[in-house]
């Protein structure tokens, strides 16, 4: 990370807690994030807690995202969620692209597309997510996987709305597998993501944008990860979920 890029933590609860257990982790983050916190914080619930997690977050600096979206503003579309609806809610961010939206429920670069112009035309910042599989990283087609799903997810943006966005690096195998990604095998990566950034769109939207680092956060590996340059924070899972090993993550491992 940078003095010129603000950290940014957020936990993605994926498919867990109920709505009690949603407040109250909620809550306790809110009251003992310390107020002198580097990072931003970013809690993201699932749809059926977003309504209460707002709430408790009302008034503090902790933002509050959804895990998905679908690209329509409203309309006939049975289950699910629009961009509308998460702006109304409170929702500041959108996570978009999620290996396990991809490998779950046929997500594709050209979703991921769809889903971020939509986000974007509200008002809402997209938090997109790349990453290889174990395969492909083994097949060394890692930077390929990375230029084609950030190709593909950006077509057709403008550099100012690209400007907008917050890009997560998520090695699939690395993802609650409790094998997190070296320092180097994440940097290595940001660094490229950066460059290919600031070719294909400006360098300066390239190196104000934060790319944050997912798989296997804990208390123990984030301050290493915060160091590295092109590391600008955590999309976190497992660890999220706990609110004693989030705020120390929150806190970088300080
Ligand atoms: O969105 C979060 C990532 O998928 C990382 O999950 P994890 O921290 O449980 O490995």
């Amino acid at each position: 990370m940078t003095e010129m890029r603000r950290p940014l933590i957020a936990g993605n609860w994926k498919m867990h807690l109920t709505l009690a257990e949603s407040a109250a982790l909620a809550r306790t983050v809110r009251t003992d994030l310390k107020e002198t916190a580097v990072a931003e914080v970013v809690l993201a619930p699932p749809f059926t807690a977003l309504s209460v997690v707002a709430q408790e977050l009302a008034g503090s600096p902790v933002q509050l995202a959804a895990q998905d979206v679908f690209w329509e503003l409203q309309g006939a579309y049975t289950g699910a969620i629009s961009p509308r609806m998460l702006q109304d809610v409170g929702c500041r961010y959108v996570i978009i692209g999620h290996s396990e939206r991809r490998q779950y429920f046929g997500e594709t670069d050209a979703t991921v597309n769809r889903k971020i112009k939509a986000v974007l035309t509200v008002g809402l910042q997209p938090m997109m997510c790349i990453g290889e599989t174990l395969a492909q990283r083994e097949a060394e087609e890692t930077l390929a996987v990375i230029t084609s799903q950030l190709t593909g997810g950006l077509a057709d943006l403008l550099p100012e709305e690209i400007n907008r966005l917050v890009i997560a690096y998520e090695p699939v195998w690395a993802i609650g597998t409790g094998r997190t990604a070296t320092p180097e095998q994440a940097q290595e990566v940001h660094s490229f993501i950066r460059q290919l950034l600031a070719k294909q769109v400006r360098p300066d939207i390239a190196y104000g944008l934060r790319l944050l680092y997912g798989g296997s956060v804990t208390p123990d590996n984030i301050k290493v990860l915060a160091q590295a340059p092109d590391i600008d924070g955590a999309l976190v899972g497992g660890a999220s979920l706990k609110a004693d090993s989030f705020l120390k993550i929150a806190a970088l491992g300080n």
